[in-house]
């Protein structure tokens, strides 16, 4: 297990992501190689089931899918494996007409491995970090590589003291 350093945080809210994800989407928009359409879209579960499903219903996509692929164990970084593949016949030979969709890129390691198995997909994140720039086709939003990124789904609303403190 490797684990990496993070110096920053960058805190994402439902809002943020939701409007990237659309933003993502828009700019997709006929860009897919049949007639500008794209045929399915798979999110690599489970951080691009969120953008995945938004960039879905922005672009009228009924077929969905999931490649399950584990990277992580928290922040500590490990050799990605499928856990799940997608169903064959969506994919076809080499994933031609397919938008793959992650919450981000990071090291780049998943989507190598991703792309191994379906080299003609097309590879979209919401977020980048440099490393992982070249494994990705679209994103929205780079940050440095020592930052870590907080979803929504992983965080929670709590209360926080006054910037002066309290008298208390
Ligand atoms: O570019 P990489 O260095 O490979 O890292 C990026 C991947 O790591 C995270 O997934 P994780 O394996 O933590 O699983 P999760 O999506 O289930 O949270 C993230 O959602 C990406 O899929
Ligand atoms: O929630 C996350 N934030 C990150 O910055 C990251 N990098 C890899 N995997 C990650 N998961
Ligand atoms: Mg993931």
């Amino acid at each position: 297990m490797t684990r990496l350093p993070h110096e920053k945080g960058f805190h994402i809210s439902w809002d943020q992501i939701h409007r990237d994800a659309r933003a993502l989407a828009w700019r997709l928009d006929g860009k897919g190689p049949i007639e500008g359409n794209w045929k399915a879209v798979v999110g690599i579960t489970r951080g691009g089931l969120v953008p995945a499903m938004i960039m879905a219903r922005e672009l009228d996509i009924r077929t969905v899918d999931t490649i399950s692929v584990k990277s992580y164990n928290h922040q500590a970084r490990t050799e990605p494996h499928v856990i799940k593949p997608p169903q064959a016949d969506i994919m076809g030979a080499d994933g031609e007409g397919v938008l793959i969709v992650d919450d981000l890129v990071d090291t780049g390691r998943t989507l190598e491995l991703v792309r191994t198995l379906y080299p003609k997909a097309h590879f979209a994140t919401i977020y980048a970090k440099p490393m992982g720039v070249p494994m990705v086709d679209s994103y929205v939003t780079e940050v440095s590589q020592d930052t870590w990124i907080f979803f929504p789904w992983d965080m929670a609303l709590q209360y926080v003291e006054p910037y002066r403190g309290t008298d208390a």
